[in-house]
């Protein structure tokens, strides 16, 4: 709670959770975003896989963090790749190692590290958004902006800042994670990774003959197989595995009755695993996405209600430009190592280029 900070959108209730939750719905939703994170993740993604060479291991799970962690930054404060953007890697990586450490804060704790860390993130974040007051455009293209623009005075600089940290929380971890296990899942399903790429090369073919450029829209809404597989590893992956919610006053719910100032983890695994209502639910089944209605109570990877993941369209559409870059590209020997391989915790495939004719 403490390397949260008070103010985190992560911690906080009522309206001000409600006001900085739909500013930032609405920035993720709007056609700028739509527009620049798509060309700009095709970068990322492109830069990444063109470093990969058949004659070594890629692990897939770190380079989809380095492609998501950048995608997510220019997103939320509009920073390229280069010194700062490898800084604030830097100091990421040494907040988040306290998320899950021992609460002691004095010199030598991870906590105290943590902090540290923190503090001089929001100090390059802060930099930023006193630029931005000094130019005054009005103009909204980040995360920031969107906040900046907003003439709520809860909104402070050091607010706003703060959570641009907290935010890179959420998007940084669970994205590469659905990636990877996305990759885990496709090898071992050959009809559904034979079916994947059979769906990419096709819509890549038929845009390099129209000499058009992907749009969001062509990766979230023309690859629907692709996103049926998102689903399904959104399903079995369980990437967040609960919400916590606290009962405000008594509430009965099917016959049980919680007390007010109970806490109740609603626990997404046994939803998404039921046989009651999924055939076969340790099964890898994309097909079964192609009858079943996605907007319903038990599927529910993104939460639901005033909490509802504000990143959910962002999560899916990197994850569509992930795999299809990935299947177009390259031919894939298999994973190496499992998914919780002890030395990188890291999925590991071996590549070999794929010649498109
Ligand atoms: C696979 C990827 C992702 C998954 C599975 C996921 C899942 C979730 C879930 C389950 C919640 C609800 C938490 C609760 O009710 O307590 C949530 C909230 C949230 N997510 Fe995501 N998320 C993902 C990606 C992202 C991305 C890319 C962002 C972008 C910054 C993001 C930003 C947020 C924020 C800000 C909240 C808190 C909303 C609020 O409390 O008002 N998430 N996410």
């Amino acid at each position: 709670m403490e390397l949260m900070g008070k103010s985190s959108i992560l911690v906080i209730n009522g309206s001000l959770q409600r006001r900085i939750h739909g500013l930032i719905g609405s920035f993720f939703n709007s056609a700028t975003l739509k527009s620049q994170i798509t060309a700009e993740m095709e970068r990322y993604v492109r830069e990444s896989m063109g470093r990969w060479r058949e004659d070594s291991p890629i692990y897939i799970q770190d380079e989809a963090k380095n492609i998501a962690f950048q995608v997510l930054v220019k997103a939320l404060i509009s920073l390229d790749p280069g010194i700062e953007m490898e800084l604030l890697k830097k100091y990421f990586q040494e907040f988040i190692a306290g998320l899950m450490s021992i609460p002691l804060n004095f010199p030598g704790t991870q906590l105290y590290r943590s902090l540290q860390a923190k503090r001089k993130m929001v100090k390059i974040i802060d930099g930023i958004i006193q630029e931005k007051r000094g130019c005054n455009e009005g103009t909204t293209k980040d995360v920031v902006d969107a906040l900046l623009n907003d003439k709520n005075e809860q909104l402070t600089d050091e607010l706003i800042a703060e959570n641009m940290v907290d935010l890179m929380i959420p998007g940084e971890d669970s994205v590469p994670l659905l990636m990877t296990l996305a990759i885990k899942y496709l090898s071992d399903c050959p009809a559904a990774l034979t079916q994947l790429t059979e769906e990419n090369i096709k819509l890549k073919k038929l845009k390099d003959i129209l000499k058009e450029p992907f749009s969001w829209n062509d990766y979230v809404s023309s690859l629907p197989f692709t996103q049926t597989v998102i689903t399904e590893t959104l399903r079995m992956g369980n990437i967040i595995t609960g919400v916590m919610r606290k009962a405000m006053k008594d509430v009965e719910i099917k016959g049980h009755l919680i007390p007010k100032g109970w806490c109740v983890f609603a626990y997404f695994r046994s939803v998404h695993l039921d046989d009651k209502l999924y055939d076969v639910p340790y099964q890898f089944n994309p097909w079964r996405w192609q009858e079943k209605e996605i907007n319903n109570g038990n599927f529910t990877p993104f939460g639901g209600g005033q909490r509802l993941c504000p990143g959910l369209d962002l999560a899916r559409l990197e994850t569509s430009i992930f795999l299809h870059h990935f299947v177009t590209k390259f031919r894939t020997f298999g994973l190496i190592f499992g998914i919780l391989s002890s030395e990188t915790s890291s999925t590991r495939v071996r590549i070999s280029a794929r010649i498109m004719v």
